[in-house]
């Protein structure tokens, strides 16, 4: 080669090492089943479903993969579950990059997700069981993620908001957390953003669980759960090790529909008004409005509940279902940097995960 040519090729803009990525989806639900239709467009035109799953059933056969109704079918019909097989559908597939979409709420699920980072597959989750779980998880993840496991984790913090990513960036800067405050869970804003009285407690969270905006147990957002979690992830990422007994939360879940199964607490929702209408009123007459806010403060003490705020307070100008991550620090110490914007959704979730598949070519 001459000189010219060889110093034009050192130039040239280098190829992807690889320009496609073979796909299993776990998890065909809300969240699951937006992701599906997007890998219907333009913009998955590079991914290749080679798996999907739902807690029964599974299927890896080229053509049933395609058909637009493969979320119904897998109700009924499909292969028994079995993640070996799902695995080897990823392997058979020759492509180079291998990913494993966590669309679940399964726990047993993403206590497996540093195995398979070890084995070379990637995994993009929705699922905060494992990055928001015990230190014990979090430790053995970022294991595998600095021997080079990727983990795609945009959609488990504010459906996709530009949060984690915003923390890693400054943190990568050297600048440090100091606080961190807001609403960080889509559901609960949309019921306390919209909760006079003038309708039931119960009747707006039947709504938000229609909308796709709930757990898939909707105690887990009532109890504080849900929050601590994404709270738990947060801090971690910004360095503060918390276990998740240091973080002190409030359940709006009365004691005994604490212990009942999904469809019993379903059926007895109406037990959360009068508890709820009484907190109302009395903030009310105080001028007050009640937020379920999470709080970190500098020395890592971290508590989620509901928070009887004045009239005014950023919490206060939300809508849907927004969420609003207000973070000190050592650089941005006069007013936080505030991240907000709806932050639940089977769409804007769905978008999180390809963001983050997409992210990986
Ligand atoms: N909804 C939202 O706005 C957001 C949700 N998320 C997260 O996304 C995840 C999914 O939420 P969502 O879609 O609303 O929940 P759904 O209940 O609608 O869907 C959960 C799906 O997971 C399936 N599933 C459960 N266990 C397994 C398993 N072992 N293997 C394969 N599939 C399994 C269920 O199967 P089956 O149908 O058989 O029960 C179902 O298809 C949760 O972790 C949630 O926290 C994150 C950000 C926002
Ligand atoms: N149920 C969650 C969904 C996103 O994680 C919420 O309400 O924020």
């Amino acid at each position: 080669m001459s000189a010219v040519l060889a110093a034009e090729a050192a130039s040239a803009p280098k190829p992807r090492a690889s320009s496609s990525a073979a796909v299993v989806l776990l998890g065909t639900g809300v969240v699951g089943g937006a992701f599906l239709k997007l890998l219907n467009t333009p913009a998955a035109a590079a991914l290749r479903l080679v798996g999907a799953a739902n807690s029964r059933r599974q299927q890896t056969d080229p053509a049933q993969l395609a058909d637009r109704a493969l979320r119904e079918k897998l109700r009924g019909q499909g292969d028994a579950r079995d993640d070996a097989a799902l695995l080897a559908a990823l392997d058979a597939s020759g492509a180079a990059v291998r990913v494993i979409v966590d669309a679940t709420a399964s726990a047993p699920l993403a206590s497996r997700h540093v195995e398979w980072l070890a084995r070379g597959y990637h995994v993009v989750t929705a699922n905060k069981a494992l990055a928001g779980g015990d230190l014990p998880g979090w430790r053995a993840l970022q294991g595998a993620v600095a021997q080079g496991g990727r983990y795609g984790d945009s959609a488990t913090v504010g459906a996709g908001l530009p949060v984690l990513s915003t923390l890693r960036r400054l943190r990568g800067c050297g600048d440090a957390l100091l606080t961190l405050e807001g609403v960080f869970s889509g559901s609960l804003s949309y019921l306390f953003n919209q909760y006079d009285g003038s309708r039931p407690f119960s009747a707006l969270l039947l709504e938000a669980r229609e909308r796709g905006y709930t757990e898939p147990d909707p105690r887990s957002d009532l109890s504080g759960e849900d929050v601590a979690r994404k709270l738990l992830i947060l801090a971690r990422n910004a360095g503060f090790a918390l276990r998740p007994d240091e973080v002190e939360v409030e359940s709006l879940v009365p004691e005994p529909l604490r212990g009942v199964d999904v469809d019993a607490f379903l059926a007895r929702l109406a037990e959360l008004d009068e508890p709820l209408a009484a907190r109302h009123a009395a903030a009310k007459a105080r001028g007050g409005a009640l937020r379920f806010l999470a709080r970190l403060n500098q020395r890592g003490r971290a508590r989620v509940g509901l928070v009887e705020v004045p009239a005014g307070h950023p919490a206060t100008r939300l809508y849907g279902t927004d969420n609003q991550f207000a973070l000190t620090t050592t650089r941005y110490n006069t007013q936080p940097l505030v991240i907000q914007g709806p932050g639940a959704g089977p769409e804007v979730t769905a978008q999180a995960l390809l963001g983050d598949v997409l992210a990986l070519l």
